[in-house]
């Protein structure tokens, strides 16, 4: 158990400041941030500059600082240094799910080897502790599904275009000046962040490891006036949801816009807030919601991973021990589809036809599919195809 913990802090951006100022309020006995490394130096701070270094050294080779707190928006920097974190034998407390899900296996048998804690709660749903009660209250309960809103920044979108029509773009942008989006916001509005999301989730819920190529992600960069004003008249929301199911066949896990049937739980989370509804054999259904993205909330996860160093708290990764269930994308789901353009519907193939209507402008077909067909004939689509999961 470490007796002081001593923080290198990677990154000030919205993240980084927030565990900085939650830090500072809190004052906790035998925690104390020693340096502070950002990227630009000409840039302006909310703090003096003279709190600021440059030099990824001035933390990685620092033998007395023994946490790092991995806090950047570049995945392939972060790779490298919570890589030589782990080798250095300093502590992780990380955010990014993005390099998380791409070098996953290989940062947590570094985690192992070098006998540290490799702690990343704050990199699904923000402020919900969703790892730890996967960890702790599921451990060893068979978990059936797991669905999530995980991207604050899509939710936001949604909640504000069903309130009112208004221009995408003015709302990535206020997304950006509340510090949710990412720096490339195409990574929460095509379903990319909540697709690493869900690969955490996936390893913690049922021990399954998925990598990012294998699974389907869909954003919500398409989604129309007439869209919304179809779901408003069937008494639906849309919702950006990461999807994972496991019965007999497998696990089913894809990232999709959903029309949501107004009579459940997750048409109620709105703007940046996060859930994920969880239906285990014993437990049944159980709903956590928060915010999934911001500044403070999303400290409150990083400082909780913090503080539970000085227990020694590591994940067990019990359902990775337990079970091995394999993934499956074989499964049919129901879809619906739109464009202004009919020829946009004609390159997606069904498996079965069940719909084809109109809404004012807009063309749509509703069809089942299977999430591996899916994939497939939506990867390299260039029109404006907007494609959503429909309830059966
Ligand atoms: N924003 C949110 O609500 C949430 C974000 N996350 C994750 O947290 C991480 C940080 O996000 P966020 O705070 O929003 O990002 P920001 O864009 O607000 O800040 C990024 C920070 O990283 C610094 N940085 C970038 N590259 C380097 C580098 N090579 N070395 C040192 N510092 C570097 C930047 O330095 P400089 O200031 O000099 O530009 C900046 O301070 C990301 O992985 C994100 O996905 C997770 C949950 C919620
Ligand atoms: N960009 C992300 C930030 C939190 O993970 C989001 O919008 O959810």
């Amino acid at each position: 158990m470490p007796q002081q913990i001593t923080i290198g802090l990677f990154g000030f951006g919205s993240v980084g400041s927030g565990i900085y100022h939650v830090l500072k309020k809190k004052q906790i006995p035998r925690i104390h941030l020693k340096t502070i490394v950002v990227k630009s130096p000409n840039k302006p701070r909310s703090i003096d500059s003279k709190n600021f270094s440059y030099r990824a050294e001035d933390i990685l080779e620092d033998t007395e600082i023994n946490v790092v707190l991995e806090l950047i928006d570049d995945a392939q920097a972060a790779y490298t240094i919570v890589k030589k974190a782990l080798e250095s034998k300093k502590h992780v407390v990380t955010a990014n799910k993005k390099m998380l899900a791409n070098h996953f296996e290989e940062l947590v048998a570094l985690s192992k080897k070098h006998k540290v804690s490799l702690l990343y709660e704050a990199s699904v749903c923000g402020s919900i502790p969703i790892l730890r009660t996967l960890e702790t209250s599921f451990a060893y309960d068979n978990l059936k599904s797991l669905k999530a809103i995980s991207n604050g920044t899509s939710n936001y979108v949604l909640t504000r275009l069903f309130q009112k029509l208004q221009p995408f773009k003015d709302i990535i942008t206020d997304a950006q000046k509340h510090g949710f989006a990412e720096s490339d916001p195409t990574l929460d509005i095509d379903g990319w962040d909540s697709k690493f999301k869900l690969i955490i989730n996936n390893y913690h819920a049922f021990g399954v490891l998925n990598t990012p190529e294998e699974i389907l992600n869909l954003g919500i960069r398409h989604v129309k006036p007439e869209d919304i004003e179809f779901a408003k008249e069937k008494n639906f929301s849309i919702k950006l949801i990461g999807h994972s199911n496991l019965d007999e066949e497998g696990l089913t896990a894809y990232v999709a816009p959903q029309f949501i049937p107004k009579t459940e739980a997750l048409t109620s989370i709105d703007f940046e807030n996060n859930a994920v509804e969880i239906d285990a054999e014993f437990a049944h259904q159980h709903l956590l919601k928060g915010k999934g993205a911001g500044s403070i909330p999303t400290a409150s996860a990083v400082l909780s991973d913090l503080v539970s160093l000085f227990d020694d708290y590591c994940y067990g990764y019990s359902k990775a021990r337990q079970q091995s269930a394999e993934f499956n994308d074989e499964k049919l789901i129901k879809v619906y589809m739109s464009s202004y353009d009919r020829k946009d519907l004609k390159p997606i193939k069904f498996e079965t036809e069940i719909l084809c209507g109109t809404q004012k402008h807009l063309q749509y077909k509703i069809g089942k599919i299977s999430v591996k067909s899916l994939k497939q004939q939506t990867a390299d689509l260039s029109s404006e195809l907007f494609v959503a999961v429909f309830p059966d």
